[in-house]
């Protein structure tokens, strides 16, 4: 199994990614930069992380999507590779147009950085199959561009079929329908707000992130 994780200029949680995907998958994942115009072969499962990158200049993300790599991300999003984003990762996600919807500035106009409760709204896909839907779950979000934004018919299709991964509780940002991560159609791209890798073990106050790690490195071995 080969796990990769992309750093950007200004990305801060590449490395709590690295070493959530190294603990529970036991394998050290490859560190790849933003300007590496190709992903190193045969890898199982691509992880973006959170942070600022490119300072967050012109609009959360839309710097990083048109990094080199970007192409050989959305490449092997094509071939079925699983993709999560997070937090800035899912904003690059989104204006990489890998992912529908935007991610505007939080209704409140201010950075938010606590645990919320989140709904988890689908157990089946590649992602979630450690959880069970319905289920609540405790999980950090650290952002001030997480009010997600798509127009209705967009909204009602992820909804429809069942693209609609995680709600907030407790809405903290101004989220359309309380949406907090979504997949795309296929299933193998996910781009959430939370930060699943800063909830691993009860000493981060809380492990709840764990099983989403567990549920797609379990879906990959074999790989
Ligand atoms: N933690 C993060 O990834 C922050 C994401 C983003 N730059 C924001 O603040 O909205």
């Amino acid at each position: 199994m080969k796990t990769a994780v992309v750093t950007f200029p200004g990305s801060n949680c590449d490395r709590d990614m690295w070493v959530a995907l190294r603990d529970v998958s036991g394998k050290e994942p490859v560190k790849v930069w933003h300007g590496d115009a190709d992903l190193p072969g045969g890898l199982d499962f691509i992880a973006l992380p959170g942070g600022f990158s490119y300072g967050d200049y012109l609009r959360s993300g839309a710097m990083a999507a048109n990094s080199p790599i970007m192409r050989s991300v959305a490449a092997a999003a094509e071939r079925g590779v699983p993709v999560l984003g997070v937090c800035n990762g899912f904003q690059v996600l989104t204006e990489a147009q890998l992912l529908p919807g935007a991610l505007m500035r939080n209704a409140a106009q201010t950075f938010i950085c606590r645990t919320v409760p989140l709904v988890v709204e689908n157990d089946t896909s590649l992602f979630a199959s450690a959880y069970t839907k319905g289920e609540t779950i405790r999980i950090p979000v650290a952002h001030h561009d997480g009010n997600y934004f798509a127009d209705d018919e967009t909204l009602d299709r992820l909804e429809g079929e069942g693209r609609v991964a995680f709600r907030y509780a407790e809405n903290c940002n101004g989220s359309r329908r309380d949406i907090a991560g979504v997949l795309n159609g296929k299933g193998n791209v996910l781009g959430m707000m939370p930060h699943p890798e800063r909830a691993i073990e009860p000493a981060h106050g809380g492990s709840d992130g764990r099983r989403l790690f567990e549920s797609v490195i379990g879906s990959l071995v074999g790989a």
